[in-house]
């Protein structure tokens, strides 16, 4: 029986690999109840993003209403926010309904490079979402972004890059490495509190298509959260989980494939029975 709620507040994609679709079908994958907030339409298939359309404040507020004020949500993450206007909002609202076991997934630009949030919005994420967030999940260029400083081209860089966002406010940096080359993909947990940093290494799988990786590893943490894990068996589950996704990528369409949401579910039943 599900009886944990997730909640993802995030931009739609169309071609179904990435933003609020990879989220709901991770959570219940991971056995979450899963509900959205949409606050972008994006056109967008494998070979890129065709459109952007930002939903109207009002649309967003109300959704957020909605699910908040009735059904309520055990973890909660937010993805493509796309405008500073959209980015504050959902800051406030969040605060208001008391939102729990917050994951804020950086989103800033697709994989074949469009943009997904406004230059000018990087202010209002720095000052009022990221503090709010239990966990924040940046790849390596949007790490750098964030801070300002130029892009770290190994591992050993990675360390120094998530400690330094941990002063922005939020209680834990993931910082994905997936950005970097070697034979390895390897993401670094710091926490706020002081306790040891963590890294969650897997081997490299050689394939063009992870197309919403960062997405499925960030709904993954929530639903984890939303189950009441701490914040490092969530971590260690969701690597398991965008692991096995990636794994059994699909090579649909012309250009970057999106990943198995089924994989590490079939993983397990396969070695369970
Ligand atoms: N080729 C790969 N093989 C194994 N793991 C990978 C690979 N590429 C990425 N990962 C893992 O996938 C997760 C997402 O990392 P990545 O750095 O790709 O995020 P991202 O760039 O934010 O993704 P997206 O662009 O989809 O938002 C991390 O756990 C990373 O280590
Ligand atoms: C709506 C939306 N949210 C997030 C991403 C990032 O995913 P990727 O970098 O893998 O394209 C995306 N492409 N679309």
């Amino acid at each position: 029986m599900i009886t944990y709620k997730a909640l993802t507040i995030a931009g739609s994609d169309s071609g179904g690999g990435a933003g609020i679709q990879a989220d709901i079908k991770t959570f219940q994958e991971l056995d979450v109840f899963g509900m959205s907030v949409i606050t972008v339409l994006t056109a967008q298939n494998t070979l890129g993003v065709q459109g952007v359309f930002p939903q109207a404040l009002e649309a967003v507020e109300a959704q957020m209403d909605s699910v908040l004020s009735d059904i309520g949500a055990d973890a909660v993450k937010t993805g493509m926010l796309f405008t500073a206007d959209i980015i504050r909002l959902v800051a406030r609202k969040l605060q208001q309904h008391k939102a729990q076991n917050l994951v804020v997934d950086p989103v800033m630009y697709a994989k074949g490079g469009a943009q997904l949030l406004q230059q000018e919005a990087m202010d209002a994420l720095k000052q009022t979402l990221l503090p709010l967030a239990k966990v924040i999940t940046p790849n390596i260029p949007e790490a750098c972004a964030i801070l300002g400083i130029p892009d770290i081209h190994n591992a050993t860089d990675m360390r120094a890059v998530a400690e330094k966002l941990l002063e922005l406010g939020p209680q834990y940096v993931l910082l994905k490495g997936g950005h970097l080359s070697g034979t390895q993909a390897i993401d670094l947990l710091v926490a706020a509190d002081g306790s040891e940093a963590v890294s969650f290494i897997s081997d490299r799988i050689e394939t063009p298509h992870t197309h919403g990786t960062g997405c499925t590893l960030a709904s993954a943490i929530t639903a984890e959260l939303a189950k009441g894990r701490p914040v490092n068996e969530a971590v260690q589950t969701a690597k398991q989980f965008i692991t096995a996704a990636i794994s059994h990528s699909l090579n649909i369409g012309g250009g970057i494939g999106p990943t198995d949401h089924g994989a590490y579910r079939r993983a397990r039943l396969h070695v369970l029975s």
